[in-house]
């Protein structure tokens, strides 16, 4: 719950670290300042501000600023006067312009998803901590190629913009482990084969099941015939989301074709009233939880864990097994899945796993053999990652054949020369041969 200008100007909020707005505001408030011994956390996002004032800097404690659905042109310059300032969001303003100057040094993660961006300043290449940078739904042509000084960087979003190539120095980056590039000028969406049509007139809506950043889901009954089928149905909001569009998401989903680890799916809606894209799945079924949850605002890039989440050996080992598997099915179809992670992955008490979210998804030109390499090993490096998350869910000393060769595994993955990781072919092998 965000708190108001009232409260604010009344100076019932002296001491706060967090401070949320939310009040249509077309000017910074200047009593923010008077928290500035304080406060470490500003979300001024949905307003309609277009200007910091010039002494934003004396927020000397702030660490994480948003700023998205207003109406910037340009990224403010006085965001480099804020020393511990390492998270920024502008997602969905309108900005044309990044100064070099905008680009505080300190910066971590940054959100610039859904602008009017046509170039990066290659001061970009000045921000040795960068992990993670979003920058889906803007009209970047190229990327400066300092970026590849950012040698922390580990998720990259690029998709729906206007790139004519992916950028060579992608290939060396250390810790890259997850990116998104789907939507643009390079990448093509293959024909994919059709799913069988499913009318929208056959299907009766109950209840919704849950919503993601692309779509709602909802439970619904399918008549074929005189059966009736309990389904889940997907209806595309079809906004770019901060990994890309849904369009790239259902064909890749598509594409994936069918595997045990997959939430399988029934079809593809036709003639929905409003004309929206959807897609017909098998529901999930009951036992099926959660491994983990996204990464929160600390941990950054890496999935973060509840307290009671722990693991049996013969979960890791089937976690391990059926996700390698499906990755390597991906990869042998030309896409990276860009979101490999445990919050993506849905397990059971018996070592089951179901994996989903296309939403970051991109499909690759495989004719252009040294990229398809490369690629994949990024989404290996993203698997070593998740084999750690597994590895330290067992929540007891390592011991024993199976456990020390997945953490073998693991650190085969981990390496930092991407050319040195195996394949998703010889980590199913491996796997299956333990
Ligand atoms: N086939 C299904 N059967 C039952 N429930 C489902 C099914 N698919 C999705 N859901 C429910 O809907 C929620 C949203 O799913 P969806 O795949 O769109 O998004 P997400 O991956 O959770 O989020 P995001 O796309 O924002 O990362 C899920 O968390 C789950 O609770």
């Amino acid at each position: 719950m965000g708190q108001t200008l009232l409260q604010l100007q009344n100076g019932e909020l002296q001491g706060a670290v967090s401070l949320k707005l939310s009040e249509n505001l077309s000017h910074f408030p200047l009593e923010i300042f008077d928290l500035a011994d304080t406060l470490e956390v500003l979300d001024l996002s949905f307003n309609r501000l277009s200007a910091l004032p010039p002494d934003f800097g004396r927020l000397k404690k702030l660490r994480i600023f948003f700023c998205s659905e207003n109406h910037f042109k340009v990224l403010p310059e006085v965001l480099a006067d804020c020393p511990l300032l390492d998270i920024v969001g502008f997602k969905s303003n309108q900005i044309e312009t990044v100064p070099a100057k905008a680009l505080n040094p300190n910066l971590r993660w940054l959100i610039l998803t859904n602008n009017n961006i046509a170039t990066l300043p290659d001061e970009i290449g000045q921000c040795p901590r960068m992990e993670k940078l979003m920058l889906a739904g803007n009209r970047l042509a190229e990327l400066p190629e300092t970026l590849s000084q950012c040698k922390n960087l580990g998720l990259l979003r690029i998709a729906a913009n206007k790139l004519h190539e992916l950028p060579q120095w992608i290939t060396t980056m250390p810790k890259l482990a997850w990116i998104a590039f789907s939507g643009n000028n390079f990448s093509k969406t293959p024909a994919v084969e059709k799913l069988s049509a499913i009318n929208w007139h056959d299907l009766e809506i109950s209840h919704v099941l849950g919503e993601g950043a692309s779509g709602v889901i909802s439970k619904a009954n399918h008549s074929i015939n005189d059966e009736i089928q309990e389904v889940a149905v997907k209806i595309f909001k079809g906004d770019v989301t901060s990994d890309g569009l849904p369009e790239d998401e259902m064909m890749a989903y598509i594409a994936a074709g069918f595997h045990p680890g997959l939430v399988n799916l029934i079809g593809q809606i036709a003639l929905h009233p409003d004309d929206k894209k959807g897609l017909v799945m098998e529901l999930i079924p009951h036992h099926f939880y959660n491994l983990g949850n996204p990464p929160s605002l600390e941990s950054c890039t890496r999935d973060v864990f509840p307290a009671e989440r722990i693991l049996t050996e013969q979960q890791i080992l089937g976690i391990a097994r059926i996700i390698a598997s499906l990755a390597a099915q991906l990869h042998s179809a030309g896409i990276m899945h860009g979101d490999l992670y445990a919050h993506n992955t849905l397990i059971d008490d018996e070592g089951s796993a179901l994996f989903g979210d296309f939403g970051a998804a991109s499909f690759y030109n495989q004719l252009h053999t040294e990229l398809v390499f490369v690629l994949e090993r990024i989404e290996v490096l993203a698997f070593g990652y998740l084999l750690d998350d597994l590895l330290k869910l067992y929540r007891q000393p390592i011991s024993g054949k199976t456990l020390q060769t997945i953490e073998m595994l693991r650190d085969n993955c981990l390496v930092a020369d991407p050319q040195k990781r195996p394949s998703f072919k010889d980590l199913v092998n491996a796997l299956t041969d333990i």
